[in-house]
């Protein structure tokens, strides 16, 4: 094993630039975007894709909205030139979109790719060659001038075929391939000769795309090459400047963001950024950046799920349930403080608001996800989740004291589980610790009458038979639980007392929840029925059963 030894690499030489001013400058408009999944993402897959997963991936990408699609290399393989030409004979390049395809700087290669294109209505063509110094160096073994040459030769190749074919309307587009490994001043130069031979218009613009095709620097240097790029090279009011970020270091999207603000027109990516090495820049998540700054990304990402679909099944990769705006975590939250904060905003929310809830930087609404899973409850959760998830599924707005007393049972319950607890046992459970008025003591028929007090009588179904009990107070509720007090010979007091209607699964249904304190204990209770009096006096009762149930166990042992 070799030792692990920094002293090995070299720092990156960052291009002498002055009064830079991109980091000065916000993103406010949305780039061309071009998708390079059925290329470069293809190209770095264990298993290419295939003719119908290509058709599939095109057709989402046309759906989301893309009118540049890079659709393959067709003179480096059958499959990729079939594909183009299904794409062109079975007319499914809808008129506003261009289909791209890339090719080395060779003439037999561009050949080939022309034939491909044969009927296109609208084709880029994308020649590159590689300018690094290591390449020119080691791969090539050329000189400078033997570098441009071959791009040089290209650009004018690329040319020619197009003028036999006038049908089509072409757009050129060349790329100093590793562009980061290059001296910026060489890759003006060689971009210069091409534009030279292509003699672009403000009309009729060629593009000139500057990849990161290795990450080899932060973003600044990256974003410092490009406005030097684009204050030295010729024509610029001819030329569209794009950029083919990869994530090597892990900043491909942060790389593509700073370029846009140094000067760029266009972004190269895939969706969820697969591709060579660590994968392209992901095109989904600087776009929805870009989306929860309020700009139009010109992107249709609001079918989150088809996006991940497709993209897995044609790619045959996982999405991390972590990645940005796609990942099914990416919007959900275990811990107690952050789901506490996410509830107390998303009652604050209204959809006349601009968004504004803590740990959520979108609405997952937007991207087809539910609030439902906005709130997961396991150990390390507090009240807060477990009051959301019963709003949510059940209706169930739980006061906050009926909160305290929930979130325990629920937290000890997930500790001896193991996991997250659904929204269907945290009702079991409460209906399990509250709703006890139905046993041992459950409600008969009871009346009320009205006069200075109110009078209560009512009968409780015990064993298979029947009590009756009677009381008096200020309203149905204290007259009731005077009733209770005076029969089992107990204190009741009523603390707290909460009433809502039940608007999911029934619309005439209203809960009750009590909290009463008997000889000196606490007792929470709670009980659904039609009538809101008769659910408020068995809530009363589910408190008393408990102390009559806890006083009973006590006897026993
Ligand atoms: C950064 C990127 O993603 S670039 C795109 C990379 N994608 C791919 O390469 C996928 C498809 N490519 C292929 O299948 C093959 O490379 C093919 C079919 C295109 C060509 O295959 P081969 O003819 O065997 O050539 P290969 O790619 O190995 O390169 C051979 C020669 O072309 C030269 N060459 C490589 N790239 C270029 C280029 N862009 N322009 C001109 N010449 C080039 C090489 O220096 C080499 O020259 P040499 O034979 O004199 O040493
Ligand atoms: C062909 C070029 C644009 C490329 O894919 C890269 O440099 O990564």
């Amino acid at each position: 094993m070799t030792s692990f030894d920094h002293t090995k690499y070299r720092p990156f030489e960052p291009v002498a630039i002055e009064n830079r001013t991109w980091p000065d400058q916000e993103i406010t408009t949305a780039p061309l975007w071009a998708s390079v999944d059925l290329r470069d993402g293809n190209q770095a897959l264990v298993e290419p894709m295939t003719v119908d997963q290509k058709k599939e991936f095109f057709k989402l990408l046309v759906d989301v909205g893309f009118k540049e699609i890079e659709v393959g290399f067709p003179a480096a393989s059958q499959l990729d030139f079939d594909f183009t030409r299904w794409l062109i004979e079975e007319d499914q390049v809808p008129d506003d979109v261009y289909i791209q395809v890339l090719t080395q700087a060779r003439p037999e290669l561009i050949e080939r790719t022309y034939e491909s294109l044969k009927g296109a209505k609208k084709a880029v063509v994308h020649v590159y060659n590689s300018t690094s110094k290591t390449q020119r160096e080691q791969v090539f073994r050329l000189g400078k001038d033997g570098i441009k040459d071959i791009a040089v030769k290209g650009a004018q190749c690329v040319k020619d075929h197009a003028e036999k074919h006038p049908e089509t309307e072409w757009v050129f587009q060349y790329s100093p391939e590793s562009f980061t490994g290059t001296e910026t001043d060489f890759a003006v130069e060689v971009c210069d000769a091409v534009i030279d031979v292509w003699q672009p218009t403000p009309e009729k613009k060629c593009i000139i795309n500057l990849p990161a095709t290795v990450e080899v620097a932060t973003p600044n240097r990256f974003a410092d090459q490009i406005e030097y790029f684009c204050r030295k090279v010729t024509k610029r009011d001819s030329i569209v400047i794009s950029l083919h970020t990869h994530n090597d270091r892990g900043c491909g999207v942060a790389a593509a963001e700073l370029g846009l603000m140094a000067g760029a027109d266009r972004i190269e990516g895939t969706l969820l950024g697969n591709g060579e090495r660590t994968g392209n820049m992901d095109v989904v998540t600087m776009a929805m950046n870009m989306y929860s700054q309020g700009v139009d990304p010109k992107l249709a990402l609001g079918d989150m799920d088809r996006i991940v679909s497709v993209v897995q099944s044609c790619t045959q990769l996982p999405i991390h349930p972590r990645h940005p705006y796609a990942g099914e975590l990416v919007f959900t939250a275990f811990s107690g403080s952050h789901q506490d904060a996410i509830k107390k905003c998303l009652t604050n929310q209204t959809d006349d608001k601009p968004w504004d809830v803590a740990y959520l930087p979108i609405d997952p609404r937007d991207v087809g996800r539910s609030y439902q899973e906005v709130i997961r409850v396991n150990s390390q959760s507090g009240k807060g989740g477990v009051a959301f998830a019963l709003e949510q599924e059940y209706g169930l707005a739980l006061p906050r004291w009926l909160q305290v007393e929930l979130s325990p049972i629920i937290q000890r319950f997930s500790e001896e589980d193991g996991g997250v607890v659904e929204a269907e046992d945290m009702k079991r459970l409460f209906e399990q610790s509250f709703m006890t008025g139905s046993s041992p003591y459950a409600l008969g028929n009871y009346s009320l009458t009205k006069d200075e007090r109110d009078k209560v009588t009512a009968a409780l179904n015990h064993a298979g038979g029947s009590v009756n009990i009677e009381g008096e107070g200020n309203g149905a509720l204290s007259a009731f639980t005077a009733a209770l007090s005076d029969h089992f010979n107990i204190r009741v007091d009523i603390v707290q007392y909460q009433e809502h209607a039940l608007t999911v699964g029934s619309d005439s249904q209203a809960i009750a929840y009590v909290q009463a304190n008997i000889d000196g204990e606490r007792f929470n209770g709670a009980a659904i029925d039609n009538d809101i009096v008769s659910a408020s006096i068995q809530a009363v009762l589910a408190t008393v059963n408990q102390k009559v149930a806890e006083a009973s166990q006590a006897s026993v042992a």
